[in-house]
């Protein structure tokens, strides 16, 4: 999918299993977005082939509708609309909906049920458009961003329910840039950059899975020149060293006395001071710096 001279999704291939819940886990601008948009059918791919359910989400999308549920990242009622009568609105378009009162409660919407969707805040208009997406009880529900802007026990209570429907069978799909989100949900963690896949599998698999753990050296001073590559070569190949910014090294392997052992030694021959060395387990975010080099959050 290109916007223009925008490559926002490059050949990107994936598949989600039913009954489980998918992170699609990337920068900003990676196209998490795009991707979600296509499944739901609101773009057309340039490329390749979509199915969902089974089906091509706009030739089908008749059939479609009724079985999934989506959140926007933004928007999705009218302006002038209460919170809860918008919810009760897609309720009663769908055969068998959630309680919509119990949902309002669980989503703490009670406190701007009667405040116009153009009013509520950020965090709140995330709550509404998360309880539209579910309260038809869809096979798949996509939701983006889900947490984006939620105080921590909103948080904790948008997990909770989307466990719970992990747990009626239900299948989602979510995106986030949030990596204590994918680890905590995800069966699937899916991080793309740039548009491409970059690595897949389960939370554990990606981190703590291979049995290497983390040391983050920071220094003092910025690094001399070349320090990583030099690092490098002390280390071996069995360890990646990466850096992080001008005082901070990342470095992956076994976390051991003689690995500890060997950098506290080229510290000490390049004039470098350690201000912390911080063992660790792998990260997501590591993850995501081994492969592009970059932070997940820059
Ligand atoms: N309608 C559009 N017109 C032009 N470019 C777009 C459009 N929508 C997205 N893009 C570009 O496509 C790329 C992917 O965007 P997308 O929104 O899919 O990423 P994202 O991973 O969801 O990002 P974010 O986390 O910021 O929402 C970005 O470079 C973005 O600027």
């Amino acid at each position: 999918m290109a916007y223009g001279d925008t490559v926002a999704v490059d050949g990107l291939d994936l598949t989600v299993e039913r009954g489980t819940i998918t992170a699609v886990l990337g920068p900003n601008g990676a196209g998490k977005t795009t991707t979600l948009e296509t499944c739901e059918g609101y773009r057309r791919p340039q490329a390749g082939t979509v199915r969902v359910l089974g089906l091509d989400p706009q030739a089908d999308r008749t059939a479609l509708l009724p079985r999934i549920g989506v959140m926007l990242q933004s928007g999705g009622a009218w302006s002038g609309v209460r919170a809860v009568e918008m919810l009760r609105h897609v309720a009663s378009l769908h055969a068998h909906p959630l309680d919509v009162g119990l949902l309002v409660d669980r989503l703490g919407l009670d406190e701007c049920g009667r405040t116009p969707y153009r009013r509520l805040s950020g965090g709140q208009q995330q709550r509404l458009g998360l309880a539209m997406a579910v309260v038809g009880r869809p096979e798949l529900v996509f939701v983006d961003e889900p947490t984006a802007g939620m105080d921590p026990q909103l948080r904790r209570a948008t997990w909770q329910l989307l466990e719970e429907m992990r747990g009626d069978g239900v299948t989602v799909v979510l995106t986030t840039h949030y990596m204590d989100e994918a680890e905590r949900l995800a069966d699937t963690v899916h991080v793309i950059d740039h548009g491409r896949l970059i690595a897949s599998g389960t939370p554990f698999e990606l981190t703590r899975g291979t049995g290497n753990s983390t040391i983050r050296l920071v220094v003092t001073e910025p690094f001399p020149p070349g320090a990583p590559a030099s690092l490098q070569a002390t280390l071996g190949p069995d360890t990646d060293v990466r850096p992080v910014n001008a005082q901070s090294l990342l470095i992956t392997g076994p976390a051991d006395a003689s690995t500890l052992a060997k950098v506290s030694a080229w510290c000490e021959q390049h004039g470098v001071l350690p201000e912390s060395l911080t063992l660790g387990q792998r990260t997501l975010e590591d993850v995501f710096l081994q492969i592009t080099g970059r932070e997940l959050a820059s």
